[in-house]
């Protein structure tokens, strides 16, 4: 067993950082121990910290999405939409934690005076994946502190550096360096989270079965916060549009943008079968003009490598399996780079197989099923056990009805992308995607409970009604 971690750079192999595995213990107890003094410092305090953090985050934008391409291989200006992300999410998280965990006064029957308060849970541990390393693990961390949580944050053992630095601008920014801790290390180090008697709560963004694991470990213990921010196997409805150019560039969006590593990525193309092949050619054209290239190219590359050649194998050899089974290949996977996790935009027509995996396929793999109508199209998008994020485009007001209506998925949208959710809004899914605990917006719920007291100045009561009569006649003088 390694007692270091190294990150890997993608795009050329080379090794980017290295570092020694935590000690989960004591991490856990150094967060611990900070907790209340910052649990009891006046929100104002924790909020103008956050500020501060943004400010430290302004301050190295450069180099926090250079890091970020670098060790996830996405392209630069992709990696700068995730840093200003990670700014963005300040405010935003300011605002939901008034709006939704503020201070309430109730005026009930007689007067009554109640108060609505939130307190932070004490230790969340923070799992993130390696996918957005600064920007989801960001948007539990954030609304963690300002609720008034200590953290110990487990970037995913793909991107530790990026984690690294995202914990070093929270101390800048004069986050007690103890309150906020670094854990370095992979599922081990998770698994030692997990079952830390400690840990109040696990903020998790990952894989679904990953996502499963944890939940079992919870089991019994009733009092843990857990919130599973899982994957998606995202269906894409094409229904009867005359913009095929631009139905297309939706498609190719949804399901090729960061090399198709987003858990909102479009994974299913759902079209009607009269349109399907003006469509099919016209995504087949752009996803030929992808550029493919490493994240400081120049041109710019629209996608990086995947995140690890483990991962590019996969991919590769999923497409084979589903031709192997019945697919029909529109336009193949391609490695340009024996060595090196690169591959090209693929899309394979899955109509004809008799059963079609139900998994996440993390990468520009885009499966497509021609229906008949517009009721096997809805079959088709809701033939999944996950349910983050379905798109149609086209249709009538009516189709789009019947569709919001009919899916089940958390974001459900009309002639949009299926990815590119708004940290505004809450975000998360049902089944294999989430546990019903929302993040983006709604992360506020999940890092404070709500503390309800009934409240008067003088202990004035009276029993009412059910007493015996006072025998006035038996009192002394
Ligand atoms: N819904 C969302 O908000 C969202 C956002 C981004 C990514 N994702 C999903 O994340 C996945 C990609 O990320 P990944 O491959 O890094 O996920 P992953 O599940 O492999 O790892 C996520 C984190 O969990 C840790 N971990 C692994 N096994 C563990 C265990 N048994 N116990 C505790 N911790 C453990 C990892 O070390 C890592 O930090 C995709 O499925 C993607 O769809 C979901
Ligand atoms: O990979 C998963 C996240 C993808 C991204 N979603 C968000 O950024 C949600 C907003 C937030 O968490 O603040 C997307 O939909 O592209």
């Amino acid at each position: 067993m390694s007692s270091t971690l190294t990150s890997i750079e993608p795009a050329t192999g080379a090794k980017l950082w290295e570092h020694a595995i935590s000690d989960v213990p004591a991490e856990v107890a150094r967060a611990r121990n900070a907790w209340a003094l910052w649990a009891a410092k006046p929100l104002a305090i924790r909020i103008e910290t956050m500020r501060r953090f943004a400010n430290a985050v302004r301050a190295k934008e450069e180099a926090l999405a250079d890091l970020i391409a670098r060790e996830t291989g996405k392209p630069l200006w992709d990696a700068k939409t995730e840093v200003a992300a990670v700014i963005g999410k300040v405010d935003i998280s300011i605002a939901a934690y008034s709006e939704r965990t503020g201070m309430k006064r109730l005026e009930g029957a007689l007067g009554m005076k109640q108060a609505v308060r939130h307190k932070p849970h004490g230790v969340m541990a923070v799992l993130g994946p390696y996918n957005f390393p600064a920007h989801l693990p960001n948007g539990h961390i954030v609304p963690a502190l300002i609720a008034g949580n200590a953290v110990v944050f487990k970037p995913s053992e793909k991107t530790p550096a990026v984690g690294a630095m995202l914990v070093d601008l929270y101390h800048q920014a004069g986050v007690p360096t103890d309150l906020v801790r670094l854990i370095v290390g992979g599922p081990e180090e998770g698994r030692a989270l997990t079952a830390h008697p400690d840990v109040n709560g696990i903020l998790f963004t990952g894989s679904a079965n990953t996502g499963i694991a944890i939940n079992k470990a919870f089991a019994g213990q009733p009092d843990k916060i857990l919130a599973l921010e899982m994957g998606g196997n995202n269906p894409i409805v094409v229904w009867d549009t005359p913009d095929i150019a631009s139905a297309a560039v939706l498609v190719a969006q949804s399901a090729f943008l960061s090399a198709g590593q987003r858990c909102t990525a479009a994974k299913r193309l759902i079209v009607r079968e009269s349109l399907a092949q003006p469509l099919i050619a016209e995504i087949r054209k752009i996803a030929d003009r992808i550029i493919v290239d490493h994240p400081h190219a120049d041109p710019q590359p629209y996608m990086g490598p995947v995140i690890d050649n483990q991962a590019a194998d996969g991919l590769t050899e999923s497409f084979l399996i589903l031709m192997s089974n019945g697919g029909r290949p529109i336009k193949h996977m391609v490695r340009p780079h024996k060595d090196l996790p690169f591959v090209s935009p693929a899309m394979i027509d899955v109509t004809d197989m008799r059963e079609r995996p139900d998994i996440e396929l993390f990468g520009p793999l885009l499966q497509v099923i021609r229906v008949p109508d517009f009721g096997a199209a809805i079959a088709e998008a809701n033939n999944t056990r996950y349910g983050l994020s379905a798109a149609l485009i086209g249709g009538t007001p009516d189709h789009y009805d019947q569709f919001w209506a009919n899916i089940r998925a958390g974001i459900v949208n009309w002639n949009r992308p299926t990815n590119g959710a708004s940290s505004a809004a809450p975000f998360g899914g049902v089944g294999l995607s989430g546990n019903h605990r929302a993040s983006a917006y709604y992360a506020a719920d999940y890092c404070a409970y709500p503390v309800v007291s009934s409240e008067a100045e003088q202990p004035r009561a009276s029993m009412g009604v059910g007493l015996k009569e006072i025998d006035v006649s038996a009192m002394g003088d």
